[in-house]
């Protein structure tokens, strides 16, 4: 992002409006719209996300905005469009986000149809790395889909949109002692707070490889039962190596696999008694 001339001093003052030139609407969404934008004295391009204050208090969504900024701002990683900075005036949140030349992965998708093996496992292997660099710093983005994928000028991949995001409670559930007595709605609890993430990968890996996602239906109703049901199929064509299936198979059907194969390091190593007291947490 543009540093002022003299690197040593540290900028004197917050982003204003003043400091950027506003370019072509880059796209809406529900709470605001996102605009090309080149900052007046560096020429450094961006994407600005416009979001209107009476918005952010007609939809009470202050504090999924502040976690969304709070997270995106505290990540940084290749595959994850970095936010930069922030600023408001009176009637408006600015974002200043990272600019994706490429656009939008699935409208790439949707050009293709669908992708071919090596083009899907270049993505599927970005966004494990991202969602394992989020997974370490205990974030959880919750919403991956081709629709919040960008490409930069280089094709790869980014992962946008972290209004749905969470801090996972990890830090809370770091194990005191045994494991032994613990319900297995809490040993599952923290396994599954990271498997959301995990089984969207397989999700994902399909629709690169047959255009559409695994448990398409009609209605939302059969598409839940069809998930609930893990009611995977695969078509014959396009062909799809055994190999790439069984990733699929296993992040989808590997729930059952994932929650046998929960193991103490998933649920962050147990601490001593004497560290759970001074922490005073479960
Ligand atoms: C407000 C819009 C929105 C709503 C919901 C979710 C998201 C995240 C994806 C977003 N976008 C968002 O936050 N975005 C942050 C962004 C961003 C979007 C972006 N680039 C583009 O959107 C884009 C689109 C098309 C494009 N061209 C298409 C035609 N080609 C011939 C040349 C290239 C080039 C760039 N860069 N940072």
């Amino acid at each position: 992002m543009a540093e002022n001339k003299n690197k040593s001093e540290p900028r004197q003052r917050g982003w204003s409006i003043a400091d950027f030139e506003i370019g072509k609407p880059l796209g809406r969404g529900k709470f605001g719209r996102v605009y090309v934008a080149r900052e007046a004295k560096s020429k450094y391009i961006v994407a600005l996300k416009v979001i209107f204050k009476e918005q952010i208090d007609k939809y009470n969504i202050h504090h999924q905005l502040k976690r969304e900024m709070e997270i995106q701002t505290s990540l940084s990683h290749p595959n994850i469009l970095r936010l930069y900075g922030w600023f408001h005036d009176e009637q408006r949140v600015f974002m200043i986000l990272e600019y994706a030349h490429g656009g939008e992965l699935f409208k790439e998708l949707r050009k293709c149809g669908y992708l071919s093996e090596k083009k899907a496992a270049t993505y599927v292997a970005s966004l494990a790395n991202a969602l394992a660099y989020c997974h370490e710093k205990d974030v959880i983005h919750r919403d991956i889909k081709p629709e919040n994928l960008l490409l930069d000028h280089e094709g790869r991949l980014k992962i946008a949109d972290f209004g749905w995001s969470v801090q996972s409670r990890s830090k809370r559930h770091t194990m005191c002692g045994t494991l032994d007595y613990l319900a297995p709605e809490m040993v599952e609890n923290k396994a599954h707070d990271y498997a959301v993430d995990n089984w969207t990968l397989g999700i994902l890996c399909y629709e690169f490889l047959y255009g559409a996602p695994p448990f398409e239906a009609e209605s939302q109703r059969d598409t839940f039962r069809r998930i609930v049901n893990v009611d995977l199929t695969f078509p014959s064509t396009p062909p799809v190596s055994a190999e790439a299936k069984n990733l699929i198979t296993r992040a989808t059907f590997g729930q059952g696999f994932f929650k046998e194969a929960v193991s103490s390091e998933d649920l962050g190593a147990p601490m001593d008694n004497q560290e759970c007291k001074s922490n005073g947490q479960l």
